[in-house]
């Protein structure tokens, strides 16, 4: 079964906008557990412009279904609230500090030893890790020998090519996902996934283990209500159409 991880992100880029606490984040996280999110991302970046640490650190406390936090290890107050706060998985991405979003998944290759080192902080007190990749076979390979427990392939040019090509865009996501399985990694997706490309995807990786989704869910949400919207996107995960499936060679 493909969990559904919601990311909230969007939420607090709302509340931060007028300085209160409205949209409270912490009830938010909440009543999207009780509507079926089986996860809840959150993204605590350097200069706090949603998700905050306190949010994080609350966020913990008061939530039973898995709990990811990503961000960049490269920040030590970043490793430092994980090791406080102990989330169920940390994912670890390579933004820097002016990035608009995350737009890159790590090079395992080039930074194989500093990643190794990383990952060891993270597991040694319990913590799953999954390192943020670009669907690359090489990337996959070399972050199975940083001891990650996991990838989560980004899913952006996916996303991008799904309207002109769905079979082309899916096709290098096979791949890396197929390298994946083969190294016992476990496999997670994210990046503005959406309702529309959501089911294709998991069609053709029916072996995934977690999509998080944030900016299109809380989009539709506004339209739809956040229940009927969480709920709509589980519907896309819970049925599997073989007719889908494509070949990557
Ligand atoms: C890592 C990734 O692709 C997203 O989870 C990211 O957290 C989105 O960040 P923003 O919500 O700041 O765009
Ligand atoms: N890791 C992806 C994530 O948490 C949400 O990404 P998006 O759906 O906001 O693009």
């Amino acid at each position: 079964m493909t969990k559904l991880s919601v990311n909230i992100n969007k939420i607090a880029v709302l509340r931060n906008s007028r300085g209160g606490d409205n949209p409270d984040v912490l009830a938010a996280a909440i009543d999207a557990q009780r509507f079926g999110a089986q996860g809840i991302t959150v993204h605590p970046r350097p200069d706090e412009r949603h998700i905050r640490y306190s949010d994080v650190r609350a966020i913990r406390k008061n939530i039973q279904v898995e709990f990811n936090v990503e961000g960049n290890c490269q920040e030590q107050k970043f490793i430092d609230l994980v090791l406080e706060v102990q989330p169920h998985q940390v994912t670890l991405v390579p933004d820097s500090a002016g990035q608009i979003t995350s737009n890159h998944g790590w090079d395992t290759i080039k930074h194989q030893d500093y990643l190794k080192e990383m990952v060891a902080i993270f597991k040694k007190v319990g913590i799953r890790v999954s390192l943020f990749v670009d669907p690359v076979e090489e990337m996959v390979a070399a972050a199975a020998t940083t001891g990650a427990d996991r990838v989560e392939l980004y899913t952006e040019s996916y996303a991008r090519e799904f309207m002109k090509n769905r079979a082309k865009a899916v096709a290098p996501y096979i791949i890396a996902a197929e390298k994946a399985k083969s190294l016992n990694l476990g496999l997670n997706a994210g990046h503005d996934l959406d309702l529309s490309n959501l089911k294709f995807f998991k069609d053709n990786i029916p072996f995934l283990d977690e999509v998080s989704i944030g900016h299109a869910l809380i989009c539709d949400a506004l339209y739809l209500g956040l229940e009927n919207t969480i709920q709509m996107y589980r519907r896309r995960l819970a049925t599997t159409t073989a007719a889908a499936v494509v070949s990557p060679s």
